[in-house]
């Protein structure tokens, strides 16, 4: 942890000057660290107050940053001098009569730079001359940690003081390893009241309870609310917020976290962006906790996310959902492990870490379609307002996307494709000829059975998966180049629950360059499955890892072609190559991009988003815009084509897609090192399929320490953008917002710079109180 270099201030910024004797009994009474006291002010109640015995006598003096502290008698050597540094107090009191005339200190300094070395609490009690002198220095320091200007001439009393602060302290008692309540015991109520805070303490009873409070309550009452849970109770206070009537003014509440949760994405940004260490439970609660006490408020960007909309109800088909996120949108790897961790939520954090490992030892890749607009680009409104001069497209597409651009498409490899993974061989090379045939075999229910037999045929047991998980390369990798697919089909997600909706048609020129899925008009009807998706409303769910470990239940990936078609060839010469047409490559969406050749076309009505039932009924509940919502000037109606210019449009198969708008995707996960609290920017990773087991793990890895931008894998990109829109092509997958599933299907969202206040300590810019 930084900590600030004492230093010894010049005399003239002392602002008071006093002697002090030691509180407490022996000789040691005035290094008087009690980190075991309880609660309250120190734990020093007038009828606890021990014996006084003034062995010692110190002199204090106070200046704008620090409490010089110098002991005058009994003179010892070096521990005759402390320096206390106003940055590592949470507050002062003086307790009433008749309790002595004590100056108290609640100091914690951080601890050793050593991972997981918590700050510890010391109190420090000296024993002034005479009760208004006690007072005077309390409302000095007081007014010190609070920021109210003053000056060596202040005459200092409590009536300079602003009132305390009110906070709503919203507990979920369920949250991470369900030890939220514990924790308030133990370590956060006793540090907000040392730091003079009001405060009402609520235990929500069930999801959505906090969004359902937050929309009804007085907030003027209350300076602040605070989360002490993971980051799905701010989802619900954040949305909860932004679905009231007076939204402008409701969003700029001061909204803070104390981590409690299994991933504490959010609290481990704060920790970052105040400098300390990555740290996990204990630490980074009292960390996050000695922030809040500090005050200091940041602006916050919010981002709009406009899903699919859920499962109709009683025939009246359901429209797209907004909702407000202040984390992130994950499909693919990342949303799988975070759903399907759910069932190791015992382990706590580490939960993470199993899933992942699970996940990589069955790896997916799904098939859409991500567009985005980048930053750079100056944009016009999807209104019609003419566009101002922009950078040309060709610069915007590249950058940051050189290795993407140089990669060649490959085969995807089937996760359980480690000995199967020429599954497909007796089906390629899949150019034009093969393609038509596919369509024309697929459409028979007999070949689709078939193929699915061959592909479990070929498929890896389990133990073969973890024999050579690090060892075998991706399917792509080890595909011969002779036989890379030119213009893949998907031809292969064959689950036999193919299901296709049209509720928001493709715009002509969206269609035509996009390859369906010839399942189409697939034989097979969709029989309506209730996913797992949105149940993990039964909290807590204490299962444990011998249950589990083993648990199998989700349905094997299927390897399938993938296809992505330019309608115009990559224009950086980076991209240039004899395999230029079977890239995989951004597309820009420009006016006049041309069609793909009518060899690959299907009809125009053969492509269509993928929306799957949602079973989540709880977690989707219906929701209520405000009459007024904030627009998404960036971005047009779902169910419209996106702005023919300006926006890069990939397409393929992906491993995951993660936007995120915070450093961090977990307390140790450091995501997005260059993400700031309020860039006005979507931080966009994507990985493509192809990448190998060990390449993914390793990026995990480095992601733990940031360092994973300077990985170089031609499957793994990063871009920064304000808008996108993803269309999932699989029919399966998983999408979450927050953490929190949403329905599976497009989705776009739009970054909303600054639009919500964030309590963050004192470090970094634009900070102003609460
Ligand atoms: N009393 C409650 N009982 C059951 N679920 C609750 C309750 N209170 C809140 N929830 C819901 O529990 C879900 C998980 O909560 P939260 O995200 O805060 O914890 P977590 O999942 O352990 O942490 P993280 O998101 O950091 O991994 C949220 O969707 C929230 O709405």
């Amino acid at each position: 942890m930084r900590s600030p270099e004492p230093h010894t201030p010049p005399p003239a910024e002392a602002l008071l000057h006093g002697q002090f004797a030691s509180w407490g009994s022996g000789s040691n009474g005035n290094n008087n660290s009690c980190p075991n006291s309880p609660g309250g002010p120190g734990g020093l109640s007038p009828a606890a107050s021990p014996t006084l015995s003034p062995a010692s006598n110190y002199a204090l003096t106070l200046t704008h940053t620090h409490i010089h502290v110098q002991r005058l008698s009994p003179r010892t050597g070096k521990e005759a001098r402390l320096l206390l540094p106003l940055s590592e107090l949470v507050g002062c009191s003086c307790p009433r009569a008749p309790a002595p005339p004590l100056l108290v200190l609640y100091w914690y300094p951080p601890g050793k730079r050593r991972k997981g070395v918590s700050r510890r609490r010391q109190l420090r009690a000296y024993l002034a001359e005479s009760r208004p002198e006690a007072e005077r220095w309390s409302a000095a320091v007081q007014c010190l940690l609070r920021g109210v200007t003053v000056t060596a001439d202040t005459e200092f009393s409590r009536s300079l003081l602003p009132r305390p602060r009110r906070l709503l302290l919203l507990v979920n008692p369920f949250s991470g390893r369900g030890q939220a309540m514990q924790w308030c015991q133990t370590h956060i109520l006793p540090m907000v009241r040392e730091a003079n805070i009001s405060y009402n303490l609520i235990q929500t009873e069930r999801q959505n309870h906090a969004r359902e409070l937050i929309r009804e309550i007085s907030l003027p009452e209350w300076d602040g609310i605070i989360i002490i849970s993971g980051d799905g109770l701010l989802h619900e206070v954040i949305n909860g917020l932004m679905e009231r009537p007076d939204w402008e003014q409701a969003i700029k509440i001061p909204v803070g976290i104390l981590p409690c949760g299994s991933g504490n994405a959010l609290a481990g940004s704060i920790n970052h962006n105040a400098g300390y260490d990555m740290c996990l439970r204990e630490p980074l609660l009292l960390n996050c906790c000695f922030l809040l006490c500090r005050g200091g408020v940041q602006p916050m960007d919010l981002v709009s996310v406009t899903t699919s909309p859920g499962p109709s109800h009683n025939g009246r088909s359901a429209s797209p959902r907004r909702l407000f996120s202040f984390l992130s949108v994950a499909w693919g790897f990342v949303s799988d492990v975070d759903i399907e961790s759910e069932r190791y939520r015992g382990l706590g954090s580490a939960r993470f870490t199993l899933g992942t490992l699970v996940r990589i030892a069955s790896l997916r890749s799904y098939k859409g379609r991500l567009s985005y607009l980048p930053p750079s680009v100056v944009t016009h409104s999807p209104d019609g307002t003419p566009p101002p001069p922009r950078r040309p497209l060709s610069r915007s597409i590249t950058e940051g996307l050189e290795g993407f651009c140089k990669a060649p498409i490959h085969r995807t490899s089937s996760d359980m494709g480690i000995k199967g993974e020429g599954a497909l061989q007796g089906r390629e090379p899949c150019g034009v000829d093969v393609a038509r045939e596919a369509d024309e075999e697929v459409e028979t229910c007999f070949s689709l059975q078939e193929t699915r037999r061959t592909l479990r045929k070929n498929s890896a047991p389990s133990s073969q998966i973890a024999n050579t998980l690090f060892n075998q390369p991706a399917l792509g990798q080890q595909a011969d180049p002779e036989s890379r697919t030119p213009y893949g089909v998907e031809v292969m997600d064959l689950n036999g629950t193919y299901f296709q909706r049209d509720p928001y048609p493709l715009d002509t020129r969206e269609r035509s360059s996009t390859i369906s899925s010839p399942f189409r008009h697939s034989p097979f009807s969709y029989k309506s499955k209730p996913l797992d998706q949105n149940q993990n409303v039964a909290r807590p769910r204490p299962l444990s890892l011998l249950q589990h470990s083993h648990s199998n239940s989700l349905p094997p990936k299927l390897p399938s072609l993938s296809l992505s078609l330019s309608p115009t060839p990559p224009s950086s010469p980076s991209c240039a190559s004899p395999h230029a047409s079977s890239y995989l490559v951004p597309r820009p969406n420009t006016p006049g991009s041309t069609s793909p050749s009518p060899s690959f076309r299907t009809p125009a009505s053969s492509f269509n988003f993928d929306i799957a039932d949602s079973a989540g009924s709880v977690k989707n509940r219906p929701f209520a815009l405000p009459f007024n919502p904030p627009r998404d000037d960036l971005l047009p109606p779902l169910d419209q084509p996106l702005p023919t210019r300006d926006w890069v449009t990939i397409e393929g198969d992906f491993v995951l897609v993660l936007a995120l708008y915070q450093s961090h995707l977990g307390a140790d996960l450091h995501a997005a090192p260059q993400a700031r609290f309020d860039d006005g920017l979507i931080h966009l990773t994507f990985v493509r399929a192809g990448i190998s087991r060990a390449t993914l793990l390793r990026l995990f890895f480095a992601m733990e320490r940031g360092s994973h931008h300077s990985l170089s894998s031609p499957y793994v990109s990063h871009v920064s953008c304000r808008a996108f829109r993803l269309q999932p092509l699989s029919t399966r997958g998983t999408l979450t917002v927050d953490g929190e599933l949403v329905p599976y299907g497009p989705l776009q969202a739009q970054v909303h710079p600054s639009m919500a206040r964030l309590i963050v300590g004192n470090s970094g810019e634009k900070i102003t109180r609460f």
